[in-house]
């Protein structure tokens, strides 16, 4: 099945308490997209289905209007009952299970943070769509992370997935201060989660991590200009 391919240059992954509530998921996601986000993975550890469907359509109203991707973190019979993308780990359901259910067209993420579980997945003849690769450095967002890759680690897994034709992600503490050591990898796009979720400005944070920030023109709809303090 071909999926069209997706731009995932700055890949944000959210986070309702850093966010202070899940109310405040999507403005923050507004203002991340304007600063150059280019896929959202909606991820809520503590909201029952309920609230998590709230804040999900909450966050593909602000996001789609603007061609980027919504991604489902974990919750498979969520993504399947409104057809959204989704990203599943190592512990959650199975990517064969996950492609039952969802069907051919959605795109699935999986996680990979050692060489023997990208050995696992160049194995099978059901591929994700793309790898979340990390943690790439420490992390307090996700508590049971497990051991950082480094940039050399990092730099492996992404080579061999580009030589299997499989798209990747960098994920797990990287901040304004590391990203282009990230970038000079093969990856193909870099997630962060508190460098956007926790930022003052979503906005201005997103602008400094984006390998391609958005021009500001004089076509630029009012909610994406910048606020008179930034001018
Ligand atoms: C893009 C991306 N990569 C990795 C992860 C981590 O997924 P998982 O290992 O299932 O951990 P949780 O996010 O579910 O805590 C991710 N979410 N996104
Ligand atoms: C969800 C996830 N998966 C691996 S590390 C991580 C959390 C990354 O968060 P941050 O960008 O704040 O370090
Ligand atoms: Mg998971």
């Amino acid at each position: 099945m071909s999926r069209p391919p997706l731009d995932f240059g700055l890949y944000l992954v959210t986070d309702s308490v850093q966010a202070g509530g899940w109310q405040n998921v999507a403005g923050i996601v507004e203002q991340a997209i304007a600063g150059g986000v280019t896929v959202v993975q909606v991820r809520d550890k503590h909201a029952d289905d309920a609230t998590f469907t709230q804040l999900l359509l909450s966050v593909a109203e602000v996001a789609r209007p603007h061609g980027v991707d919504v991604v489902v973190n974990d919750r498979v019979h969520i993504a399947a009952r409104f057809g959204f993308d989704v990203h599943i780990g190592q512990d959650d359901m199975p990517l064969h299970q996950a492609r039952e259910l969802l069907g051919p067209s959605p795109r699935i993420g999986l996680s990979v943070g050692s060489e023997a579980e990208l050995d696992a997945v160049l194995d099978t003849t059901i591929r994700p769509d793309v790898l979340g690769l990390g943690p790439v450095f420490a992390t307090s967002t996700k508590l049971d992370a497990g051991a950082s890759l480094g940039i050399t680690g990092l730099q492996k897994l992404a080579r061999r997935a580009a030589q299997n034709s499989l798209a990747s992600v960098a994920i797990g503490g990287i901040t304004s201060s590391n990203i282009n050591a990230v970038r000079q990898t093969t990856v193909d796009g870099v997630c962060v989660v508190s460098a956007i979720m926790s930022a003052e400005n979503p906005r201005l944070a997103a602008l400094t991590l984006s390998a391609h920030p958005p021009q500001v023109t004089s076509h630029t709809p009012s909610s994406f200009a910048p606020s008179p303090k930034e001018k």
